[in-house]
């Protein structure tokens, strides 16, 4: 069961106009207070927000597609959104490449603008932010330059040696899909997404999913926790 404690109005304010600050129906801020299988009951116009955290490999991405295929809603993959401004050759593309190259997290400042400017060009409001947030300093800068925090939390738990096996065995050329920066990248998830994770399971938003097992095995244990959500 949740409740809803406020209604964020100053969403999106650090921009000039958004779709999602010109009336009444904005972000909410929802509570838990009894179970943290239940979901907040969305609403058109009021953007419902799902993170997706995991590790490299843990299979994110993959089960995005299948939330969006069954549920509706829009994929926000961060890392898609960096790769994406790579290869437009924008002014923070080289240094958005080095550090996604050292298996390292990109300022929270620059993700969190395309994924703002992502959600604004999208006429949906169920979002999956895939990736994000990465550290808690990723989580502060969403919900300060947003104005709100997720209403679910999903976390892919997956072994290191699987993960590992998965990355490698990926094959969609990525620069960071490699052994030495895979390594890197599962340090870092250990030292800083761990926190996160940790917070959000203490705000009862935390979905912890085991994500062992096939695709549609893993999307059995996803398919419950939207179930109360129509396409
Ligand atoms: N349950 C699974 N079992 C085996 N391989 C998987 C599973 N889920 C995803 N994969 C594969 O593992 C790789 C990483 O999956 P992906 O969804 O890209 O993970 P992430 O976004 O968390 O890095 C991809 O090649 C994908 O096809
Ligand atoms: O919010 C984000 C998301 C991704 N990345 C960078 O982009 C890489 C690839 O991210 P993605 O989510 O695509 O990788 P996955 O976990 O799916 O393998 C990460 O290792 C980081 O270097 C980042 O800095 N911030
Ligand atoms: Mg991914």
């Amino acid at each position: 069961m949740w409740r809803r404690v406020a209604s964020v109005s100053h969403l999106f304010s650090h921009s000039k106009s958004t779709k999602f600050n010109q009336g009444a129906s904005t972000f909410k801020i929802w509570e838990t207070f009894t179970s943290e299988s239940e979901i907040p009951t969305p609403s058109k116009g009021s953007p419902f927000v799902t993170f997706v955290l995991g590790g490299p490999g843990s299979g994110k991405g993959t089960q995005c597609a299948k939330i969006v295929e069954a549920f509706g809603f829009t994929h926000v993959s961060a890392g898609d959104l960096l790769r994406r401004e790579i290869a437009s050759g924008s002014a923070y593309g080289s240094v958005i490449l080095s550090t996604i190259r050292e298996g390292k997290i990109v300022p929270s400042q620059v993700t969190v603008e395309l994924i703002q400017k992502e959600m604004e060009s999208i006429d949906n409001y169920k979002f999956l932010i895939d990736g994000f947030p990465r550290s808690e300093e990723n989580r502060k800068a969403f919900e300060q330059t947003i104005g709100a925090e997720p209403d679910v939390v999903l976390f892919f738990d997956c072994p290191e040696q699987e993960m590992v096996k998965r990355v490698l065995n990926r094959n969609q050329g990525r620069v960071d899909d490699n052994i030495d920066t895979i390594k890197k990248r599962l340090e870092i998830f250990d030292e800083l997404n761990w926190p996160v994770i940790n917070y959000y399971s203490q705000r009862g938003k935390l979905h912890k999913i085991n994500a062992v097992g096939t695709v549609d095995e893993i999307f059995e244990k996803v398919r419950p926790i939207f179930a109360p959500l129509s396409k």
